[in-house]
């Protein structure tokens, strides 16, 4: 089970590093193992799904080797991975399985991916029907729009494809699947997702262009068939994991927190204009880029948080923060309403519906919606018995709720955590 009991605290007091981004962590070994030659990746995400994402690549031939902390991949080039000798095992994780069906499509060898049973659960259609317009051949082996995949080898083309979500998942597959034809390969999307891969490539000396179009959208194109030069990253601590210390420190009575060297992306960074928003005292220091990457540090104490409405373009720039957001509002003052956050439905759990359920739990007043939730706050939680679902960030966000709330909270199930933030209870 791997219960965890959470016992309310105040006086949380710190300086505190929070382990590497997940969605660059998982990028630096794809680019990574695509280049000519090595690349050195320092403050790499160790969590599951990260290996995960590693041990695909091993599996296809590329060496990663760890030195003092440094991660070492060996690239060797656009054609240089191998057939895998069994099925790519994707875990728990939706950025490998999409991000690797763009790389898989396009190879000269067929491979299975498959996942655990929340993976397997996930929609695949949205990478599979744009991947199939490219040329490639991937199919769902059970027939439900679902992993396990099936990939043939392809050669593909370019395509101009207009995606209905702002999904980096959906767009760094087929920017990943676009660097294997001369063709120019343009995804727009109706509004700008986490860039990650858009920067990662420029770094590997790739040309991509974004443009904001008229609508509102935008459009990022590459044209491929160009080796990628190995790189030195440095991977700024994950935006996502700081969250949900900031969110003990604002909850938490008499507290401040330093948390230093985190990603700061704009495309990543609306939680901390959300916080502005409901008047928490949050901070960004000493801020600086490497790797086209921004990161700083956030000086954050404790708050008496109020309500707002939340939705829009934001809505990408935080989404997987609202599982904390949404803990946060259920004590502000007054009302929060989250909308334009559908696609909360089809991450590690079904988020409004697990969320809401929690909170629900811990006496919070919450009304899940179509696309969001209405959350009245109240004085304070309750403990209550929270089952994760084997989601980490329902597993972390409730945790924090516990530190604020009265009695105590346990987290049935805390070892989904490991996916993101291995660390997090010896931090907490
Ligand atoms: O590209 C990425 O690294 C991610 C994109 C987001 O998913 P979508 O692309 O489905 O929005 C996010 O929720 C996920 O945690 C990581
Ligand atoms: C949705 C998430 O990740 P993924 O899609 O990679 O499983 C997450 O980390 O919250």
């Amino acid at each position: 089970m791997n219960a965890k009991t959470i016992i309310p605290k105040s006086n949380l007091k710190g300086e505190v590093t929070v382990p590497g981004d997940k969605s660059i962590s998982h990028r630096s070994i794809m680019l990574g193992s695509l280049a000519c030659g090595t690349s050195e990746i320092t403050n790499f995400l160790k969590g599951s799904d990260c290996i995960a994402t590693m041990n695909c690549f091993r599996q296809m031939g590329i060496e990663i080797k760890e030195s003092q902390g440094h991660i070492f991949v060996t690239g060797k080039g656009l054609r240089g991975l191998k057939a895998p000798a069994s099925i790519l095992e994707v875990e728990n994780s939706g950025t490998t399985t999409r991000l690797l069906s763009g790389i898989l499509a396009a190879q000269k060898f067929p491979s299975i991916l498959s996942g655990d049973s929340s993976l397997n659960r996930r929609p695949m259609e949205r990478i599979m029907t744009p991947l199939k317009e490219m040329g490639g051949t991937i199919y769902s082996i059970k027939n439900n729009g679902c992993a396990p995949l099936k990939i043939e080898p392809g050669t593909l083309h370019g395509i101009d494809y207009v995606s209905k979500v702002a999904s980096a998942q959906v767009k760094s597959a087929l920017l990943l699947a676009g660097l294997y034809t001369h063709e120019e390969t343009t995804v727009t999307e109706p509004t700008l997702s986490r860039n990650h891969t858009e920067l990662m490539l420029q770094g590997y000396g790739h040309d991509v262009q974004t443009q904001k179009n008229s609508d509102g959208s935008y459009s990022i194109s590459l044209t491929g068939a160009k080796e990628l030069q190995p790189q030195k990253i440095d991977i700024p601590g994950d935006i996502s994991s700081a969250a949900y210390l900031i969110g003990a420190a604002l909850l938490t009575k008499n507290s401040e927190l330093l948390i230093q060297n985190v990603g700061l992306n704009e495309t990543r960074s609306g939680f901390i204009d959300v916080i502005q928003k409901m008047k928490g005292n949050i901070q960004v220091l000493n801020e600086s880029i490497s790797g086209g990457e921004k990161r700083g540090d956030i000086l954050v104490s404790s708050s008496e948080l109020e309500g707002i409405e939340i939705g829009g373009d934001v809505i990408p720039r935080l989404i997987d923060e609202i599982p904390m957001i949404a803990v946060l509002a259920a004590t502000a003052k007054g009302t929060t309403v989250i909308k334009d956050a559908r696609e909360l439905k089809i991450k590690e759990t079904n988020r409004i519906d697990t969320v809401s359920k929690n909170l629900s739990k811990m006496k919070g007043n919450v009304i899940p919606t179509e696309d969001g939730m209405i959350i009245e706050g109240v004085e304070q939680l309750e403990g209550a018995s929270i089952n994760s679902h084997f989601d980490h960030r329902i597993a972390m966000a409730f945790a924090i709720a516990g530190l604020a709330a009265r009695g105590n909270t346990t987290i049935l199930d805390s070892k989904c955590i490991d996916v993101s933030y291995p660390d997090f209870w010896n931090v907490i």
